[in-house]
């Protein structure tokens, strides 16, 4: 469970990125994180992850405050986040057994990953991953010669092979065609409900987060305008959101959206029954 409470971030410049953002992420929850450019969202995970140090507020997880660690706590902490990104940051020349396998480097003395020699239960583990993101044919495959998605199913078992208690992802889908993007989305929500996984998701596809999210949290100018379902989403709250033009497009984008599929909708209302 990740508790945010009041973070608040001025950066050096004097902008104020975030102000006394406060909410709960509990076990098995996939949040998207919404805004429009410049409304924090980086900023938000990065301070949970404390690539950047919040000025403010605090950030627990599993009962944990990270703000307050350094050195090897802070380290010890990180582990704890799988993180997942927009271009992938694979190493292209390495093999995608090898790519997922880099996700225990936090974990492995520096010697036997310098050798690439990782224990048989680590790379039994990536075996699994690799089978459950329908790469198990691929896992001798160099990153380079990859597609996209592919590249995302690698990005997403690596994350999951550290063991993570929280999966921050940032922009998943932003380079990837709709079709492909929405099956990484199925993806990743299936696996964080499979190991009762919390998920924050930073996203500019607003059609995409109604479709998949448990949850959606938007945020404007550095603080959160709407925190609820997705279905709640009308045409005041993405204003209030993203402004009357921005929202405009959006509504445009979302009917220019292809139909959902019968297994979209069925996901869906099985998601919502839980929820309501
Ligand atoms: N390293 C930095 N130094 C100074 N100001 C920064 C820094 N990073 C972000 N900001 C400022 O903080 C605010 C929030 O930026 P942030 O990148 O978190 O927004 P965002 O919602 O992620 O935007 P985008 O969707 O474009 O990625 C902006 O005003 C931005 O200019």
């Amino acid at each position: 469970m990740l508790r945010v409470s009041s973070l608040s971030k001025r950066y050096k410049g004097g902008d104020e990125a975030l102000r006394g953002v406060s909410f709960d992420v509990p076990a098995g929850q996939v949040v998207a994180l919404i805004g429009p450019s410049g409304s924090g969202k980086s900023t938000l995970i990065r301070c949970i992850n404390r690539l950047v140090k919040p000025s403010g507020g605090t950030v627990e997880l599993n009962g944990t405050d990270i703000t307050r660690l350094g050195g090897r706590g802070l380290r010890r902490a990180r582990r704890l986040m799988g993180m997942i990104f927009q271009e992938y940051a694979l190493v292209e020349r390495l093999t995608v057994m090898e790519n997922v396998l880099s996700g225990r480097l936090g974990y492995v003395p520096f010697w036997r990953s310098f050798l690439r020699r990782f224990p048989q239960g680590d790379v039994d583990k990536a075996f699994a991953l690799l089978d459950r993101v329908g790469l198990a044919d691929h896992v001798d495959k160099r990153a380079s010669d990859m597609s996209g998605g592919q590249r995302q199913r690698v990005g997403i078992a690596r994350a999951l092979e550290q063991d993570p208690a929280l999966l921050l992802v940032d922009e998943p889908t932003a380079s990837l065609d709709p079709k492909t993007a929405r099956q990484i989305m199925r993806l990743i929500c299936e696996v964080c409900r499979e190991r009762g996984l919390p998920a924050i998701i930073s996203m500019h596809d607003v059609p995409l987060a109604k479709m998949f999210a448990d949850r959606v949290i938007g945020l404007s100018a550095g603080e959160i305008v709407f925190d609820g379902l997705p279905a709640a989403l009308d045409r005041a709250v993405l204003t209030e959101i993203y402004g009357e033009e921005d929202w405009t497009q959006i509504h445009a984008d979302e009917q220019a959206a292809t139909p959902d599929t019968p297994e979209d909708r069925h996901d869906r209302e099985e998601r919502m029954a839980g929820l309501t």
